[in-house]
């Protein structure tokens, strides 16, 4: 990206703080003409004591001469804590305003991104996390060094260069020729500093990243006795990049070191050059001093231009991701106009193909019908497309190809959000969020009142457990186990009370006792509704009105557990499977001798 590309872009940013940025700028001319005043005053002291001396004057005349000078350098400075005050705190200020709208504008805008943007490899996990962090403390940071660094130490360069040029050409000009030299030598440096300071971040990400699979590896680590392993591999990485920092910091230090040769060589043309003119007595001896001042005030900014040319190069760099994800406009998830007042919930698949963004094909024309208010299970293998066809109906995604019906009306149809209010989704594990019991509850519908979300935990079979907890509703949600939480999110559903329920393996990750307690939540939330349960639980199974067999993302079989069993087909395969994995016969031996027993 161009710098005015960058700037265009930073335009509707910065646009709600007009009155913030003209105010900034006009603090920095202030304080660039007030940077001037010291030289001014120096000179005309140099002078003025050099004529009081010369002519013999008394003290006395001196002392008041000094009081004059203290008064407006006094002054001066008080001026100058004004203006450096408003000007830094107003430029720190857009900085931080400006942060929080890059912030909030991207999450508002993620939000209406579709699934396969959060999905998609290159912003798995950590990853769009760390590309958003840059980008927006790379653009602050060059909106804050633009504001607080750039424009006000190039102002004072600028309005020193135009008084240097007034008092004499020849000056102005060895100052001048000054500058591209020291410009060329600090975007030398840049340059060759940046390739260091990438590595450096790369570094540290790895050395981050490292210790965050530490912890998560820990426990094989110490079981197959491979700390020392562990150990040498985080050293090597060390050691590259502590060479890395020493060979950064010894190139930083040449630099700085040429930087600071040239500058006291252009000191030392001015001093000779005003020396000069002052022997020739066409300037008075105060001069010397005055061009060197103002010589400083030149040279300060070019002293971190490299630092400020790596922080836009930065920026450059790392807001192109930014603004890759904030204008990804292709992502915005699609959505019909009809808005459905009530649904039933009859769904009709009709020659659906689908294809993942990453190529894989997950469907094969499928076609499949399933009545409303009933339960039907999808039954097949792993990687079958059961839980795609959910994500199809949540419209999650769209179909490649074929159509999808809810109540007659095209899925594409629909409005988005008003389709999803009516549908509900448990899957194998629910997100419970950092907060109460109560606020998990209630993230089914905001402003449910105690009472229903007391209710909604009562359809869902938890609150007698919650209420042997101490803190009752009030206590941390992260704190309940498996089954707790997935019946958290079974009373959170009740509260939302859709007409169409998905049902992804709810109780896969629970142990048979969780699964036996959540039974009666699932059988509570079926209840006149449109249900479709995933499910690899033969009792699950056979709860179900009707049944679909898939595989290989195909629909091979449909229709009541009986008439399914009886084909002796797909259905027959994997139910008699799933029974002979049971070992009924031993089960039902036991239980039998048991009641002999008894
Ligand atoms: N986000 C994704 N991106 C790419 N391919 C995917 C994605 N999710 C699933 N798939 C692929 O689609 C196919 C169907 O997967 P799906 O999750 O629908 O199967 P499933 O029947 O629900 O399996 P399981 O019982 O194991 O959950 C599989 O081959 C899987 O690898």
């Amino acid at each position: 990206m161009t710098l005015t590309a960058l700037f265009k872009k930073l335009r509707p940013f910065v646009r709600p703080y007009r009155v913030l940025v003209i105010l900034t700028l006009v603090l920095t001319v202030i304080g660039s003409f007030a940077a001037q005043v010291n030289a001014y005053i120096l000179r005309y002291t140099v002078d003025s004591i050099s004529e009081l001396m010369v002519a013999k004057e008394p003290l006395s005349k001196g002392f008041s001469l000094l009081t004059v000078i203290s008064s407006i350098l006094l002054g001066k400075e008080l001026l100058n804590s004004v203006v450096q005050f408003g000007q830094k705190y107003y430029g720190e200020r857009l900085r931080i305003l400006i942060a929080r709208d890059f912030s909030q504008s991207i999450v508002e805008k993620i939000l209406t991104y579709r699934l396969a943007f959060y999905t998609s490899s290159e912003n798995e996990s950590g990853k769009l996390q760390t590309r958003i962090d840059t980008g927006i403390s790379s653009l602050t940071r060059l909106v804050q060094n633009f504001f607080i660094d750039i424009f006000p130490l190039f102002a004072n360069a600028i309005v020193a260069l135009i008084a240097m040029f007034s008092a004499n050409f020849w000056v102005g000009l060895v100052s001048l020729c000054i500058v591209p030299i020291y410009f060329y030598i600090s975007q030398y440096q840049a340059n060759k500093l940046s390739g260091f300071r990438r590595k450096m971040r790369n570094y540290r990400e790895t050395k981050n990243h490292s210790i965050i699979s530490l912890i998560e590896s820990i426990t094989v680590i110490k079981s197959f006795v491979r700390e020392n392993d562990e150990a040498e591999k985080h050293r090597l990485i060390q050691l590259d990049m502590t060479n890395n920092q020493l060979e950064t910091r010894k190139t930083a230090f040449i630099f700085d070191s040429i930087k600071s040769l040239i500058e006291q060589i252009g000191v030392v043309i001015i001093i000779i050059l005003t020396a000069y003119f002052v022997l020739d007595g066409q300037m008075s001896i105060g001069a010397i001093m005055f061009h060197v001042m103002l010589f400083g005030n030149i040279s300060a900014p070019i002293r971190q231009l490299h630092r400020i040319y790596d922080e836009v190069n930065d920026a450059l760099i790392y807001s192109e991701g930014f603004f890759d994800i904030l204008e990804s406009e292709h992502q915005i998830e699609n959505s019909g106009k009809y808005i459905p007042a009530q649904m039933k919930g009859k769904i009709e698949l009709k020659n659906v193909d689908f294809v993942y963004p990453n190529g894989n094909q997950a469907l094969f024309n499928v076609s499949m019908t399933i009545p409303p208010d009933e339960t039907t299970a999808l039954v097949g293998l792993s990687g079958a497309g059961k839980s795609t066809i959910v994500n199809l109906l949540d419209k999650f995604y769209e179909p490649t190809r074929g159509q999808i019906f809810i109540d007659g009306v095209d899925l594409a149809d629909y409005d988005t959000t008003e389709l999803r209010k009516h549908i509900g989704l448990v899957l194998q594990k629910n997100h419970i969020f950092k907060g109460t019991i109560a606020e998990n509850i209630r993230y089914g519908r905001p402003d449910a009142t105690d009472e229903e979300v007391i209710d909604a935990a009562k359809k869902a079979y938890i609150h007698d457990q919650v209420m042997l907890l101490s803190e009752g509703y009030e206590s941390d949600a992260r704190s309940l186990s498996g089954g707790q939480q997935q019946r958290i999110a079974i009373a959170r559903l009740f509260l939302k009370n859709p007409p169409i329920i998905f049902l992804d393996e709810p109780t896969a990750s629970l142990d048979a006792i969780a699964t036996e307690q959540i039974k009666k939540s699932l059988d509570a939330i079926k209840e006149n509704r449109t249900v479709i349960i995933i499910s690899h639980s033969i009792s699950q199974i056979i709860d179900a009105n009707n049944i679909v067999v898939l595989e290989q993302g195909r629909a091979v079989e449909s229709g009541h557990h009986e008439a399914l069993f009886d084909q002796k087909g797909r259905y027959y395969e994997i139910f008699t499977a799933m029974a002979n994995s049971l070992n009924i016969d031993k089960i039902t031996k036991t239980l039998d001798h048991e009641e002999e027993t008894e």
